[in-house]
């Protein structure tokens, strides 16, 4: 089996509130190296994970981590709608692979997801469907949390048990790193809020435009300087992205959710996604980072980070 690494962050208001061209430029060439090295790993499955803004995971039970056999995209900010190409023998296997290691997986035959898995596949392969998946979802939004070394032992059962298959995989981690877009939030939300977080009622089109709306006017208020969400932290960015340039990913058993969320905002657990696809990748071997790129990109609310990473050659 041979690995490869890419963390990639995503954001909802990519081409909708764009920043300066200069800086929109040098994103494009960080995600054209990106794409550069993907096209020469040449993966035949990625091992995807990815978090869910509430289109496809709510209160009524809500996993720390799901992988799914099946998916199904919404469709939100744009981004495609409809299933995904998931190799559901192999994510069966990588189910079960994990389980064996000892960890408490939920399993989904029918997985909603949303722009969080959609947008690395549009960005990296150019479509939801060019390339077989296996999605996994890591919770970074919805509170409580659990313990940051439990995703890393995720991703490194995962990693083993994906060694066993015989495959070119590339483990794919969604996220930003710091950043606070307006997400709801269950405590203290208004009965007609938390029914929906709760149950999972689809939006109607008009409910879905006036929250896309909401976070478009955060963005553009945000790049203007006047907001209350947490700055991005481009000192706690880099410490992160110092942890997987360095291999050192048990300095994440110590990270609290608390100091996570002082430090980079009520989004920035999804840098787990990040943790879990480092920490597969860990798993096959010695591994070094091939490029990283990172900016503070208020109009994207981000602090935004394209990273990829290979296996070290055995000698
Ligand atoms: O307001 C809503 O109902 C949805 C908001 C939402 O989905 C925001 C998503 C933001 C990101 O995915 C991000 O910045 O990572
Ligand atoms: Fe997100």
């Amino acid at each position: 089996m041979t690995a490869a690494a890419v963390g990639l962050s995503h954001s909802p208001l990519i081409g909708r509130n764009d920043p300066a061209p200069e800086v929109l430029a040098a994103v494009e060439d960080a995600v054209d190296t990106a794409r550069t090295f993907v096209r020469a790993f040449d993966p035949d499955l990625v091992v995807l994970y990815a978090p869910d803004h509430y289109n496809g995971f709510f209160y009524r039970e809500m996993p720390p981590f799901c992988l799914g056999t099946d998916a199904n995209a919404v469709g939100d900010f744009g981004s495609s709608a409809g299933p995904l190409p998931v190799d559901a023998d192999d994510a069966r296997a990588l189910a079960r692979g994990v389980l064996d290691r000892g960890v408490d997986l939920t399993v989904s035959a029918r997985m909603t997801v949303d722009h969080g898995f959609v947008q690395p596949l549009e960005v990296l392969f150019g479509g939801i469907d060019e390339i077989p998946v296996v999605p996994v979802f890591v919770n970074g939004v919805a509170t409580p949390l659990g313990p940051v070394g439990r995703v890393r032992a995720l991703g490194a059962a995962l990693g083993e048990a994906a060694a066993a298959l015989d495959r070119r995989v590339l483990f794919l981690g969604s996220g930003g790193l710091s950043h606070d877009p307006p997400v709801p939030v269950l405590e203290g939300a208004p009965p007609r809020v938390a029914d929906a977080l709760i149950d999972g009622h689809p939006p109607t089109p008009e409910q879905r435009a006036r929250s896309e709306q909401r976070v478009l006017e955060a963005g553009r208020d945000y790049a203007a300087g006047s907001t209350t969400m947490t700055p991005i932290n481009p000192a706690w960015d880099n410490l992160v992205l110092d942890t997987f340039k360095s291999g050192r990913l048990t300095d994440v058993d110590r990270w609290t959710v608390d100091w996570m969320g002082a430090e980079g905002g009520g989004s920035a657990h999804e840098v787990r996604t990040w943790i879990a696809a480092f920490a597969s990748l860990a798993a096959t071997g010695p591994y070094r980072m091939t490029s990283c790129f990172y900016a503070p990109i208020p109009e994207w609310i981000a602090g935004f980070a394209v990273a990829t990473a290979e296996q070290e050659p055995t000698s």
